[in-house]
């Protein structure tokens, strides 16, 4: 699949084809946002869309060929910070899933129920591990390890699909100096957010069952909200926003119209089968370009780090109560470890119990689930069971019905044989009895031929005898009676003729009886002979029949016992897997009993983590009050030090107001003095007297007197004097050992005094030397500080 991806932003539109490129979507989603990232501002790129349509390939793929929108916005982020030049950057990475509505660090993955909080500047993971990264490589590297914990899992729609949602988070800090030539900087903080969203899926499209159900269900629940929190910041007359609702919106809270430039790209499948999904995620995105952001860039002022250079400072300064200080910020920070850790084995505890009541949960719906497996897996097995045993029942039944009726058949098969050979044999009884009666009747009828014919003979003769004897009776009536003879003669002709035709007659019907009796013996043989040849045929027909029927009941027969053994072997396989299914059930609660042995242990580890909290409270209690102590002594000697400093500044003010006075009378002595050099001078060089050079030297006693109380005051440090001192014996032969440090004079000692040894060209030089020290005197900042 190749699907087309729409990146919506939310200022900005724009559709790519399936043919655009990883550098198209960047350029035209997440580009915009990391240049402003660089500005200061808070970016996010969201990537949304149905499982498998292509979130985790535009975002993550390290393939290089495609290379994601990730690596991409990492490597323009060290590109811009390159091109920062002098400005102090630094780049800091983490990376989190949110799987099943907990937040797992990727790069430190036990911490895998991370807080979210809200601070000044937005929400904010407590906790995360936040790695500073100093080249693209290590950036990648880190990416790489995270991505290889996350979760993801094979499913029907996505051979690696994501079961989480991923948070990339790079935050690149700014400084620069504010340029009024203090310590003070300037410091920009922009956060990029790239969020790799978990795929939403149809639970009846997908078929996930189980932890793969239970994970869709997550992910779908968190999508909602999102989809909630986007109607409603999308809906002016809204007055609540669901962020709470789930990690993922907490989280994004800014990103969905708070302070951030957020860009959306929206991963949709072409196939025709998605369509659905597809049209679902563009309205999201729809919704999504009404919803409006207010960014701004972070800037402020590092004062921090101005406060901890000035604490530095005041820590040189004030060495002395250094030792109570360092015992209370030894306490300090070991209490605020004892906090941190008791927070930790706090949080720690609540996960712990969160985590026992989870396994319990856990274990619990597991046995109840279990118990309604078994339940189910032993009803079905019962039911199928009984099913077979029915099956078999009834198999064997019909086993039995198909003996029976095998046995009925053959028993109808033989007696039909008997029948048919009993017709048979009857038919041929009867076709010889028939023919026997017809011999019979034949011999009756031939008999009775015969017996007509010997009658007609005896007849014939009877009447031939009663013929002789008319013949007589008429020859004696003939003689007697001629004229009867006649007759008689005439008569015995006819009679002669009706004994033949008689004859003729009983001949015919003799004829014709014996051709109709041995026609009707023929046909009846005929028939005879058929009926066997039919009987025959049916008995041969009947046995073919029965052979078939016997056959075809002997293969259902065989059938029926191969069934049964069939239903016999799953009958056995079934009762196997009653007994497995008794073993797991017997392992489940095996798992289950040590589940219950883990979930006592863990009580007991929970019981023994507040053990360990009462008494880190306890010490907690101790070191505070400790703390206290020390503070209270802290304080006491920081009180000390504020009265010691302020009595020292007041010191210091009154020697500069005495310096400063010093100075002018200084000046005007100098003045009156310079006033009265000149005439001195003028007087020298009118009287020449020797009387007046030694008034100037007494008048530079007091000058030098002056000039060494104006140094005293204005704390000129050794090296000036010393310098002052070597200028003095350069130019006017001074030895270096008549001065004295003015350190002398601010501890309170006698009064320093030029060495009034020397010759008068060394005073005259030290006069000379005294107008360029007044000079740079007057020119070093101390002087003009403490002036003011
Ligand atoms: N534009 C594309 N070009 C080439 N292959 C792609 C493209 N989009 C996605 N794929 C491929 O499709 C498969 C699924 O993509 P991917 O894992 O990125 O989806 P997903 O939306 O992140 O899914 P899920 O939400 O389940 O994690 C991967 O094998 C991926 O390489």
């Amino acid at each position: 699949m190749d699907p087309p991806r729409l990146v919506e932003s939310l200022s900005s539109r724009e559709v790519l084809p399936p043919s655009a490129s990883q550098a198209d979507v960047y350029a035209a989603a997440v580009r915009p946002i990391v240049e402003d990232v660089l500005a200061g501002y808070n970016g996010t790129v969201m990537a949304y869309g149905q499982t498998g349509a292509g979130k985790t390939h535009t975002l993550s793929s390290v393939a290089p060929e495609t290379i994601g929108a990730v690596p991409r916005a990492a490597a323009e982020v060290f590109a811009g910070v390159q091109r920062g030049g002098e400005d102090v950057h630094a780049v800091y990475m983490s990376y989190v899933q949110i799987y099943m509505e907990l937040i797992q660090d990727l790069l430190a993955p036990e911490s895998e129920n991370l807080q979210i909080r809200e601070g000044e500047a937005g929400v904010f993971i407590a906790g995360v591990r936040q790695v500073e990264v100093r080249r693209l490589e290590d950036c990648l590297e880190l990416l790489q390890a995270g991505d290889r914990n996350r979760t993801t899992a094979f499913t029907a729609m996505n051979a690696v699909s994501s079961r989480s949602h991923a948070v990339f988070m790079l935050t690149v800090v700014k400084r620069k100096p504010v340029g009024d030539g203090s310590d003070l900087h300037r410091v920009r903080i922009g956060k990029l957010f790239m969020v790799d969203l978990a795929g939403s899926e149809r639970l009846k499209k997908s078929g996930s069952t189980g932890l793969r159900a239970s994970e869709a269900k997550s992910i779908n629940l968190s999508l909602t909200t999102l989809g909630m929190c986007i109607n409603a910041r999308a809906d002016p007359a809204a007055t609540h926003v669901p962020f709470r609702d789930s990690k993922l919106t907490r989280l994004l809270q800014d990103s969905l119209g708070g302070n951030a430039k957020t860009s959306l790209i929206v991963a949709v499948s072409d196939a025709y089968e998605h369509v659905e999904e597809s049209v679902q995620s563009l309205a999201f995105g729809m919704r999504a370009m009404r919803v409006t952001t207010q960014p701004k860039v972070n800037e402020r002022l590092d004062f921090a780090s101005l406060a901890m250079g000035l604490k530095e400072g005041l820590g040189q300064a004030s060495a002395a109560a250094a030792p109570h200080d360092a015992r209370a910020l030894a306490l300090e920070r070991s209490l605020l470890a004892q906090e941190s850790e008791l927070e930790y084995l706090q949080h720690a505890l609540q996960a712990e119990r969160e985590r026992v009541r989870q396994t319990a949960a856990g274990a619990a719906h597991d046995r109840e689930a279990l118990d309604r497996v078994r339940a189910q897996e032993a009803e079905a097995l019962r039911s199928e069971v009984a099913a077979l045993q029915a099956e078999v029942e009834r198999a064997r039944g019909e086993a039995a019905a198909a003996e029976a009726l095998r046995r009925e058949e053959e028993a109808r098969h033989a007696s039909e044989c008997a029948e048919l050979r009993g017709a048979a044999a009857a038919a041929a009884a009867a076709a010889e009895q028939a023919t026997d009666r017809l011999a019979r009747a034949t011999e009756e009828h031939a008999v009775a031929a015969v017996g007509a014919a010997r009658r007609a003979e005896a007849e014939r003769a009877a009447a031939a005898a009663a013929a002789a004897e008319a013949q007589r009776a008429l020859e004696a009536e003939l003689a007697g009676l001629a004229p009867r003879l006649a007759t008689a003669e005439q008569q015995l002709a006819g009679s002669r003729r009706l004994q033949d035709m008689l004859t003729v007659q009983h001949e015919q019907q003799l004829a014709e009886l014996q051709s109709k009796a041995e026609g009707e013996l023929r046909a009846q043989k005929e028939a005879a002979r058929g009926e066997i040849f039919a009987a025959q045929e049916g008995a041969a027909r009947a046995e073919c029949e029965a052979r078939d029927t016997i056959s075809r009941l002997e293969g259902e027969l065989e059938r029926s016992q191969a069934y049964g053994r069939e239903l016999q072997q799953r009958v056995d396989v079934l009762e196997a897997e009653i007994l497995q299914a008794a073993d797991h059930s017997a392992h489940a609660a095996a798992a289950l009993r040590a589940a219950n042995e883990s979930l006592a242990r863990e009580r007991e580890l929970g019981r023994a983590l507040q053990r360990r909290l009462a008494a880190g409270e306890r010490s907690r209690e101790t070191m505070a009050a400790s703390w206290r102590e020390h503070k209270r002594v802290s304080d006491a000697a920081r009180t000390v030090q504020r009265a010691y400093r302020a009595y020292r500044l007041r010191i210091i003010r009154d020697q500069a107001h005495a310096g400063s006075r010093a100075l002018t009378d200084a000046r005007s002595r100098l003045g009156s003095l310079a006033a009265e050099r000149d005439a001195l001078a003028r007087k020298r060089r009118a009287d020449l007297a020797f009387s007046g050079q030694t008034l100037v030297r007494e008048n530079l006693a007091v000058l030098q007197e002056g000039v060494e109380s104006i140094v005293a005051a204005f704390l000129l440090p050794a090296r000036d004097l010393k310098s002052l001192a070597r200028y003095a014996q350069k130019v006017g032969g001074q030895t270096p050992g008549g001065l004295r440090t003015p350190t002398s004079a601010v501890r309170g000692e006698a009064t320093p005094t030029l060495s009034r040894a020397g010759s008068m060209t060394g005073t005259e030089g030290l006069i000379r030397a005294f107008h360029p020290l007044m000079q740079s005197v007057r020119s070093t900042p101390r002087a003009t500080r403490l002036k003011d």
